[in-house]
C-alpha cells in the first residue's frame, strides 16, 4: 500500500495500539480509507476538517471502531491554490510520481505542461508526461521531442490509453507499493488510463460506489479524487481535470525546471538580474548566442511573475515561524 519506514518511524508509544490507513476518498464530511483487510468508513471526530487530509494520507485509526486518530507526516503534497481560496487545496499526499496526461492533439502545450511540472517538482514527485491518443496522429514522436525540451531528465511515454499496452508502458512507476498521481486536462484521456491501469477487478466502486451525500441545499456532493487499486501492483489516484492551473507557492519547483536558467543567473554581473535589459546578463548572452531558447525565457518569466503574484507574503510572528 505503499508504507514505508518513514511512516513506521512515525508510530511509537500509545500508537502502536492504532491501526494504519491510506486515505481512498476525502469528501466534505466523510473520508473512506483501505486498511490491509479493505474499504473502511472513517468514524470523524466532531470539527474534523476534511479539507486537512488528501488521498494518499496515512492516518492512524482506532482498532474495531475505525475513529480516526491522527494523520502521519507526509513525504510528498501535490496542492494547489484555486481562485480566491485562502488555503491551498490539497490535491494528494505521498504520490511518488505525478503523471501528466496530454494528448498528441490540441491539448498540447508546452505552458501548460511547464505549469504542471512545476507543481510536481516542488510536491517532490517524479513528474512523467504521458501523451495519449498518439495512435490519432502519425508524428506522434514530434510531440515527445517537444516535451524532451522542458526539462532536464524528463521521462515521456507516448501511448493509446484504450490498449492493454498501455499499462505495460507505465509499469516502471507503477510497481508494488508505488503511488502514482493523473493529472491534465479534461477529456485527455484520465479515467480512460485509471481504468486500464485499474484492470477490471477494480476495488473502487466498493469504496465510492452510491456513496453519495446531500449537503444542506440538498445536493449531492462528491469528489471525484480517488485512490485505486493498479492490477499488478501499486496506487493510482486520480484527480478531476481542471481548466487551469495557476503556479503559487514554487519559487523551488520553477527553479529545478528551467535549470538552464537557474544555473546561468549567477553569471549575470547584478545579484538581482532580471535578465530582461541589464548590462552583462549571462543569460540574454544565451539568447544571443543561441544557446537559449527565447521563447523558454518569456515562459520562464510569465511564471516567475504569476508565482510573484500569487504566493501570498507570510508577515508577522506567524509567518516568521515558517
Ligand atoms: N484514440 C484514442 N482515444 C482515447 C485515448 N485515451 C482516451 N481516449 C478517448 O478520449 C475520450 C476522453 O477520455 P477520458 O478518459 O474520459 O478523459 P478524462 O481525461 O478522464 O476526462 P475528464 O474525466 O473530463 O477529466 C474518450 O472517448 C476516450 O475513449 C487514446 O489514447 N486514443
Ligand atoms: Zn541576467
Amino acid at each position: 500500500m505503499g508504507w514505508s519506514d518513514f511512516f513506521a518511524d512515525q508510530v511509537e508509544g500509545d500508537d502502536l495500539d492504532l491501526v494504519p490507513m491510506r486515505i481512498a476518498t476525502v469528501h466534505r464530511a466523510r473520508m473512506s480509507a483501505f486498511s490491509v483487510d479493505g474499504p473502511v468508513r472513517m468514524m470523524l471526530p466532531p470539527h474534523t476538517n476534511t479539507g486537512d487530509y488528501a488521498v494518499g494520507d496515512w492516518v492512524l485509526v482506532e482498532r474495531g471502531t475505525n475513529w480516526l486518530r491522527r494523520r502521519l507526516e507526509r513525504r510528498t503534497l501535490l496542492q494547489r491554490r484555486v481562485e480566491g481560496g485562502t488555503a491551498p487545496q490539497l490535491t494528494a499526499a505521498n504520490v511518488d510520481t505525478l503523471f501528466i496526461v496530454t494528448s498528441c492533439n490540441a491539448d498540447f502545450n508546452v505552458a501548460r505542461l511547464e505549469r504542471y511540472l512545476a507543481l510536481a517538482n516542488q510536491a517532490g514527485t517524479r513528474p512523467v508526461i504521458i501523451l495519449t491518443k498518439a495512435d490519432t496522429v502519425e508524428d506522434s514522436q514530434s510531440y515527445a521531442a517537444q516535451v524532451a525540451t522542458l526539462q532536464r531528465g524528463i521521462d515521456c511515454v507516448t501511448l493509446d490509453g484504450r490498449s492493454g499496452e498501455a499499462a505495460a508502458a507505465l509499469a516502471p512507476w507503477c510497481g508494488s507499493g508505488q503511488t502514482v498521481a493523473l493529472i491534465g486536462s479534461s477529456g485527455v484521456g484520465k479515467s480512460t488510463l485509471l481504468n486500464t491501469l485499474a484492470g477490471p477487478d477494480q476495488d473502487a466502486p466498493q469504496v465510492t460506489g452510491g456513496i453519495r451525500e446531500s449537503d444542506a441545499k440538498g445536493r449531492h456532493t462528491t469528489t471525484s479524487r480517488s485512490l485505486h487499486r493498479i492490477a499488478g501492483g501499486g496506487w493510482v489516484i486520480d484527480t478531476p481535470g481542471m481548466r487551469t492551473l495557476h503556479v503559487s507557492d514554487s519559487a523551488e519547483g520553477i527553479d529545478q525546471l528551467f535549470a538552464e536558467i537557474t544555473e546561468l543567473a549567477p553569471n549575470c554581473r547584478f545579484r538581482d538580474c532580471t535578465h530582461e535589459h541589464e548590462p552583462g546578463c549571462a543569460v540574454q548572452a544565451a539568447v544571443k548566442a543561441g544557446t537559449l531558447d527565447p521563447e523558454r525565457l518569456n515562459r520562464w518569466r510569465k511564471l516567475q511573475d504569476e508565482n510573484r503574484a500569487k504566493t501570498p507574503v507570510l508577515k508577522g510572528p506567524r509567518g516568521n515561524k515558517r
